[in-house]
Order: C-alpha cells, then sequence, then structure tokens
C-alpha cells in the first residue's frame, strides 16, 4: 500500500435534504442545534481536524447564499478553506457536485453528512489516517445492538411482513460518516455507478475494490428523526458542561 502521511483532505459535506423524517420545518441542516445550525457543527467537526485544510458544503439548491452568510457569521477556523455550491436531488447528485467543486491538489476526500453534527474529531482523523496509509475507501462504523432480520417489504402500509432470513449479527456493522476516499477512486465511483445507492462506500464496492472499517463512535448519530435531535441535544449540553461553558 502507498503511504500519504501528511496529505491534506477535503471534506465535502452533503447538505442539501430536506428533513422529511425529521418533520415539517426548515432543510434539516438548517435546523438549530444547542441555538447553532446542525450545518456549523458539522463544518466544525470537520475544520476540528488539522488534516482537513478544506470543507465544501452542498447546500440545499436555493440555498447556497444563505449557506454563504451562515458560514461567514460563524467562528470558524482560520486554516481552513470554505466553499459551498448548490446541491441536487438526490444525496449521491450533491455528494457529485460537492466533488465537481474540489480543487484539484486534494487526493484524499472526506464525505460527511451535515447530519451526523457530533463526529468527534478523533473518528475524523482515523479515518483519513486509514486513507493515508492507502486504503482506497474507508468507512466508520459500530457493531449492532439489535437482531436484524431480512423480510419481504409489505405491500401496503400495516400489513405483517414474512422474514425471509436473520441475520449473522457479529459480521454486521451500522456505517456512519465521514467516509473517506482516495479522490481518483471516488470520482470513478461516481462516474461510473449509476444505482440508487445510500453510501459512497457501497459505489466504490461496486468498482470491486476493498472498504476498510475503523471504529465508528456512538455520538456520529445521524439527525433523521425527532428522537434523534433530542439525544443530539442531550450530547451537547453534556459537552457543554464538561468544557465548563
Ligand atoms: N438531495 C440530497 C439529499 C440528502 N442530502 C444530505 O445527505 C445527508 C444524509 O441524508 P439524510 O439524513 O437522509 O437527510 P435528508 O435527505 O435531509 O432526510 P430525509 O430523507 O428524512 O428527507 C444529509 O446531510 C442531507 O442534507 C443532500 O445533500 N442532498
Ligand atoms: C451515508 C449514511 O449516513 C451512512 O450510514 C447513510 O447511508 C445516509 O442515509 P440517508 O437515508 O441518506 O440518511
Amino acid at each position: 500500500m502507498r503511504s500519504r502521511g501528511g496529505t491534506p483532505a477535503a471534506a465535502v459535506i452533503p447538505a442539501a435534504g430536506r428533513g422529511v423524517r425529521l418533520g415539517p420545518g426548515a432543510p434539516k441542516a438548517l435546523r438549530a442545534l444547542g441555538g447553532t445550525p446542525m450545518l456549523i457543527h458539522a463544518v466544525r467537526a470537520m475544520a476540528a481536524s488539522r488534516a482537513v485544510s478544506l470543507v465544501v458544503v452542498v447546500a440545499p439548491p436555493d440555498g447556497a447564499a444563505e449557506v454563504k452568510s451562515l458560514l461567514d457569521a460563524h467562528a470558524l477556523p482560520e486554516r481552513t478553506d470554505f466553499l459551498v455550491v448548490p446541491g441536487g436531488a438526490e444525496r449521491q447528485d450533491s455528494v457529485r457536485l460537492g466533488l465537481d467543486a474540489l480543487p484539484p491538489e486534494y487526493d484524499i476526500v472526506l464525505v460527511h453528512d451535515a447530519a451526523r453534527p457530533l463526529v468527534p474529531v478523533d473518528t475524523v482523523d482515523a479515518v483519513i489516517e486509514a486513507v493515508r496509509e492507502g486504503a482506497p475507501a474507508v468507512v466508520p462504523a459500530l457493531p449492532l445492538a439489535d437482531t436484524v432480520k431480512e423480510v419481504e417489504p409489505a405491500g401496503a402500509e400495516g400489513e405483517p411482513e414474512p422474514v425471509v432470513a436473520t441475520l449473522e449479527r457479529a459480521r454486521l456493522r451500522a456505517v456512519q460518516t465521514p467516509q473517506g476516499f482516495d479522490r481518483t477512486t471516488l470520482v470513478r465511483a461516481h462516474e461510473t455507478v449509476t444505482d440508487n445507492v445510500t453510501d459512497d462506500a457501497s459505489m466504490v464496492e461496486q468498482l470491486g475494490l476493498q472498504v476498510v472499517v475503523v471504529p465508528g463512535h456512538e455520538e456520529a448519530f445521524k439527525v433523521t428523526r425527532p428522537l434523534d435531535l433530542v439525544l443530539a441535544e442531550a450530547v451537547l449540553a453534556r459537552r457543554r458542561l464538561n468544557d465548563g461553558f
């Protein structure tokens, strides 16, 4: 494997989703967490890594100007550059638009959901380190707590679903972001794979390349439903108490 110790990384933050599962309101990334937009937490989480020198925010399609103003209005590390581009209809489209905006000098790219605002910097650094060590694609992930069953999806809502199989839990992982990539590999994956997928690493898997897992973190959970927001507020309040402000 080729080692790229010290190579700077760029982070692409897809933030163009509506947040339908969170319920009515502003686009999810712009909703407040501890009084600050979720997106600002996610941007700070990437910029907290000394290895990240550029953050590309993929804004809601008609919200790029608003997101630019938000970034200007919040304190962000001076050593990090920021770009804002408008997003697309699906997460995959938004990530691709973010990749298109990357300057040529970045060989390592992270893709991080704005909806995972509280990922700790150690997780970010672990992902970058594994890419620097030569992995083409790296995902942080955690073991599962629940038993997972495969079902035949119901025809109508509320109908009982027949179980097809019980999966071997010890071999399963719940995957988080940031996912880290060798840039050329990720660009090729986005150019090649046209299926609807739920993460970027699965596109690299479809190229037949090895994706590796590093330990994820409980606080890197995705704010998807209303209860996740309650948990995120609690985690943030505990951090603020511990930091003494
Ligand atoms: N067209 C889209 C859809 C999603 N995302 C981003 O992808 C991340 C993960 O998506 P998810 O949590 O599903 O967000 P939403 O699509 O906003 O949620 P929902 O499916 O509930 O509408 C989020 O940061 C979201 O903003 C994006 O940039 N562009
Ligand atoms: C990329 C991701 O966060 C990895 O778990 C997840 O797949 C995003 O899924 P979503 O349905 O777009 O929230």
